[in-house]
């Protein structure tokens, strides 16, 4: 693609794979509010690190206040809490033909298209683990799921260069005519991330913790239950299977579980970017912001959604500092599946 790329936060996504573009001569504009980060990748000081590659790249980049001009291509891949600020600063430098691409967890796509328009948004889902580590440092922990598609399903000329693209930072990269699908499988598969945030323990080892398990396929159905309702036909990845779950089929489940279990395992992320906002960043998470539309779903199919409603309250407790990260926070979401039962 000849025009420039626009990174609308370049923190562990955005910065990951606009190393990749940049490191591959593509023209990259990174925008961001943490300056010192900023400043390291204009000075070519943008490193990529951990077992999958290791490389030191840079482009031109500025924070949101310095930014100039009208885009065709924004990906943003800010925490979905900061979706609607970040949609609304980056609004005045989108191109009336230009195009946002949600390089995140969570329905942002929703929130995005309430603000530039349905027609000027493009939805995304991401997989691959990486940490921002602290300015011009990321580490980038596996490689997993990247895939693109209009809202609509079309493969319009836009999103077929956009797909090219991304295939620089990820070879495998699908195009796919349900990007909902996708999303919904994240939020299926995310439920669990945003569970085992509420313990120490990493991914893998949650997901391989028996005393675990009742809580796992509980929350995954209730959020699968939203998705049916939606009629949305939801894929999985990564080892998750939502057919298994939905169907409630025991052994289906045993087996995705062990398949997740392994490809976490085998990650050098082996935390949630959740866990780590609350336990080494120390700041708010984005688990409200990615269950609202989730949650505000259920409500418009007249579903309950418990578990989810608790992890939502369990996690706002821990980031006002009233609860502990351990065990016990976990176990108190696992009462609330005894409780609903
Ligand atoms: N990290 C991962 O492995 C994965 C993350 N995701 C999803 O990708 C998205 C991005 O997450 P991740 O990269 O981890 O997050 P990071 O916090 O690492 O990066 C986001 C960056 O955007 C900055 N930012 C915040 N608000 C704005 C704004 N208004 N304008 C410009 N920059 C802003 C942040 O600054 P500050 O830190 O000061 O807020 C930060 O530098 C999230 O939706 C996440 O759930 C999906 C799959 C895997
Ligand atoms: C664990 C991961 C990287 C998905 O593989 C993720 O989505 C997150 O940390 O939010």
């Amino acid at each position: 693609m000849a025009e420039p790329v626009v990174i609308w936060g370049a923190g562990a996504i955005g910065g990951t794979i606009g190393a990749y573009l940049a490191r591959a001569g593509h023209e990259v504009l990174f925008v961001d509010i943490v300056p010192e980060h900023v400043e390291a990748i204009k000075a070519g000081r943008l490193a990529i690190e951990g077992p999958v590659d290791s490389f030191t790249t840079g482009g031109d980049a500025v924070t949101p206040e310095r930014m100039s001009g009208k885009h065709k291509r924004i990906l943003l891949a800010v925490k979905a809490h900061h979706t609607e600020a970040a949609t609304r600063a980056l609004a005045p430098f989108l191109a009336e033909d230009g195009m946002v691409v949600s390089c995140q967890n969570g329905l942002n796509e929703l929130v995005i298209a309430d603000i530039v328009g349905r027609p000027r948004t493009v939805g995304a889902f991401v997989n691959f683990g990486a940490d921002y580590l602290e300015p011009g440092r990321i580490l980038f922990g596996n490689r997993s799921a990247v895939v693109v598609g209009e809202l609509d399903g079309a493969r319009t000329p836009r999103v077929l260069a956009l797909h090219e693209q991304l295939k620089v930072f990820e070879p495998e990269a699908v195009l796919t005519d349900n990007i909902f699908g996708y999303l919904w499988g994240k939020a299926g598969y995310g439920a669990i991330l945003k569970a085992s945030a509420l313990d120490n323990q990493s991914i893998a080892d949650f997901i391989a913790n028996p005393a675990r398990h009742g809580l796992i396929v509980a929350l995954v159905r209730e959020i699968l239950a939203v998705a049916a309702a939606e009629q949305v036909k939801v894929f999985g990845f990564s080892g998750f299977d939502p057919e298994g779950f939905a169907r409630g089929d025991a052994a289906a489940i045993a087996a995705s579980m062990q398949r997740m279990e392994a490809f976490n395992r085998a990650s050098a992320k082996s935390h949630s970017g959740i866990w780590r906002d609350l336990a080494v960043r120390k700041r708010q998470t984005d688990v409200a912001a990615q269950l609202a539309p989730v949650r505000a779903a259920a409500r418009r199919h007249g579903l309950r959604t418990p578990i989810a409603d608790r992890l939502v309250e369990l996690i706002g407790e821990v980031e006002a500092g009233a609860r502990a990260i351990g065990p016990e926070s976990a176990d108190a979401l696992s009462a609330t599946v005894r409780q609903a039962a």
